[in-house]
């Protein structure tokens, strides 16, 4: 299963490495005509200005919302979850808008701009080692997106179908599991399941 990671700006190569460790395949997608080959994907941490920017200039605004719309996964992490969210606090102009929740940005403060912890996640049977990075929060979620992990009361992992977004960075850890979980979302997809 060929899973793409969007390669404009951010952790790219980390993300290949999960999927391969997971047992996919991982490809760099830099055009939107890569989006055909692949089951499903990841759009990694970074900035999410800088990569909504770039998305609007190559086109990947509307052929992510396409790719999205036939059913394929769609997952984001940190920066990516903020280009997904619906809502951003403050009024900020979402980005893709694909993910029914409101995203607040850099939510931690300064004292807290980075630190690791071990998750709770519905669907991993033992905690997740996850590094948040600036990350973001998810401040509230549509009654059709499942609630998978809370740090302090607020959630930090989400999924709504076939969408799936972290606050966090899975990507920077041996801990593959979110990764194998979305590998796994692709295949039902591909094999015409409903992905819930
Ligand atoms: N590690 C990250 O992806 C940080 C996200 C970044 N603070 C943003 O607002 O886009």
């Amino acid at each position: 299963m060929n899973i793409g990671v969007l390669a404009l700006q951010g952790a790219v190569a980390e993300h290949i490495r999960s999927i391969e460790l997971a047992g996919g395949t991982g490809v760099a997608v830099k055009r939107t005509e890569q989006l055909a080959d692949i089951g499903g994907l990841i759009i990694p941490g970074g900035e999410s200005t800088t990569i909504g920017k770039l998305m609007r200039k190559y086109g990947f605004i509307e052929a992510v919302r396409e790719f999205a719309a036939e059913g394929k996964p769609v997952f984001g992490t940190c920066a990516g979850l903020i280009v997904l969210a619906e809502r951003l606090e403050g009024g900020e102009e979402p980005h893709l808008a694909l993910m029914n929740m409101t995203v607040a940005r850099n939510a931690f403060g300064r004292q807290r701009e980075s630190f690791e912890t071990d998750l709770d996640v519905k669907g991993i049977d033992t905690p997740l080692r996850a590094v948040f990075i600036r990350a973001p929060l998810i401040r509230e979620v549509g009654s059709d997106v499942d609630v998978l992990s809370v740090y302090k009361d607020e959630i930090v992992t989400a999924r709504q179908g076939h969408l799936l977004a972290c606050s966090y960075h899975p990507e920077l850890t041996d801990d593959y599991r979110l990764h194998e979980y979305f590998l796994n979302m692709a295949k039902e997809a591909a094999e015409g399941k409903t992905g819930r």
